[in-house]
């Protein structure tokens, strides 16, 4: 069945960057306050199959971190660079996300730590979570940690922790553990867990917590505040991994998501889609017009609802906006 047409389409604005950007493996995007994109790259690492043993220690310490700045802010109309930090600093980075004061909170799954930057002063972190270079699971460790999602209200964070653990850490802004919870079901007997809890979006709008479950091929979502499990949308238009995905509160709460190649090799078709949050329908699936998506590895929804996504394998960031279909009457 084709998709039906909901009276809106994202396209993609083939002319973004005006300039393309010399960019790493796009791990993670963030929006500031000024309504700037915020990109978190790899520069010259990259995460290959060798880049950690079987217990998740990562190889490649000697190397040193990356030298480039690796969190890059480049205004939403021309994808000009405005600022760029982020050196010395990191060795796999992974997610970011803003706080409303402009802050950075990234993980980075070499290190297994979670940072708290600022946007302002150089790059001494203002929180550091987690001890470097050594995976764990209790409260004060994680393993290959891949989001973080920020509470406006509270300045609570929740951590998506991650390829080598299976559950969502909570923290006070200056990073006091609060909680942490597992995989949710609907019928208590069939809780299966997380399998790379892999993204992050917290849905100001509702107090809830959305987590894209990879390899479940699934997205659940949690009231913040307690992790009681509240829904689940798993879709076989996914084809097995969800990505990475974001919220926007407009027509009644949208959730957009990318989804992956499965390590089954099975792959549906690599794309964005747009949810609705309440009856679960995709209203929308959209992908570049050019180029195709390799490894959509994380996506951002901009207030006027453009959407922004970074690919990890082509080091590209795709933007587009919703147009209204040209109703033919
Ligand atoms: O998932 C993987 N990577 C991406 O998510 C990423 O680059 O963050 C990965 C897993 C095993 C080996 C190599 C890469």
């Amino acid at each position: 069945t084709g998709t039906p047409d909901y009276g809106y389409f994202l396209e993609e604005v083939t002319a973004w960057p005006e300039v393309k950007l010399q960019l790493g493996q796009v791990s993670g995007l963030a929006l500031d306050s000024y309504g700037n994109l915020v990109i978190f790259h790899r520069g010259d690492h990259h995460w290959g199959v060798n880049s950690f043993d079987n217990i998740a220690r990562y190889q490649h310490r000697s190397k040193g971190p990356i030298q480039q700045s690796t969190i890059l802010v480049v205004d939403q109309v021309k994808g000009e660079i405005l600022k760029a930090s982020g050196r010395n600093t990191f060795y796999l980075p992974h997610g970011i996300t803003t706080d409303k004061e402009n802050n950075y909170w990234v993980t980075d799954v070499a290190l297994h730590q979670v940072f708290k930057v600022s946007s302002q002063q150089r790059d001494v972190p203002l929180v550091e979570l987690g001890e470097a270079f050594t995976p764990g699971s209790d409260r004060r460790h994680f393993c290959q940690p891949t989001d973080v999602a920020v509470d406006p209200v509270t300045g609570n964070i929740y951590v998506s922790d991650g390829y080598c653990n299976s559950r969502i850490m909570k923290f006070s802004a200056e990073g006091q553990y609060l909680s942490e919870w597992g995989a949710g079901s609907s019928d208590r007997r069939k809780r299966k867990p997380f399998r790379i809890p892999h993204s992050l979006a917290y849905l100001p709008d509702r107090q809830e917590l959305c987590v894209a479950d990879r390899e479940n091929g699934r997205i659940q979502c949690f009231v913040a505040d307690s992790g009681e499990f509240l829904k689940e949308i798993k879709k076989e238009e996914f084809g097995g991994e969800v990505y990475a995905i974001a919220y926007s509160p407009h027509s009644g709460g949208l959730i957009y998501a990318v989804n992956g190649e499965s390590a089954d090799g099975y792959s549906s078709p690599i794309r964005g889609f747009v949810i609705d949050y309440s009856s679960k329908d995709i209203v929308n699936v959209f992908r570049p017009v050019d180029q195709e998506f390799k490894m959509p590895h994380d996506i951002v929804v901009t207030p006027d609802d453009s959407v922004f996504v970074g690919d990890a394998a082509s080091g590209s960031v795709f933007k587009f906006t919703s147009g209204n279909s040209h109703r033919s009457v």
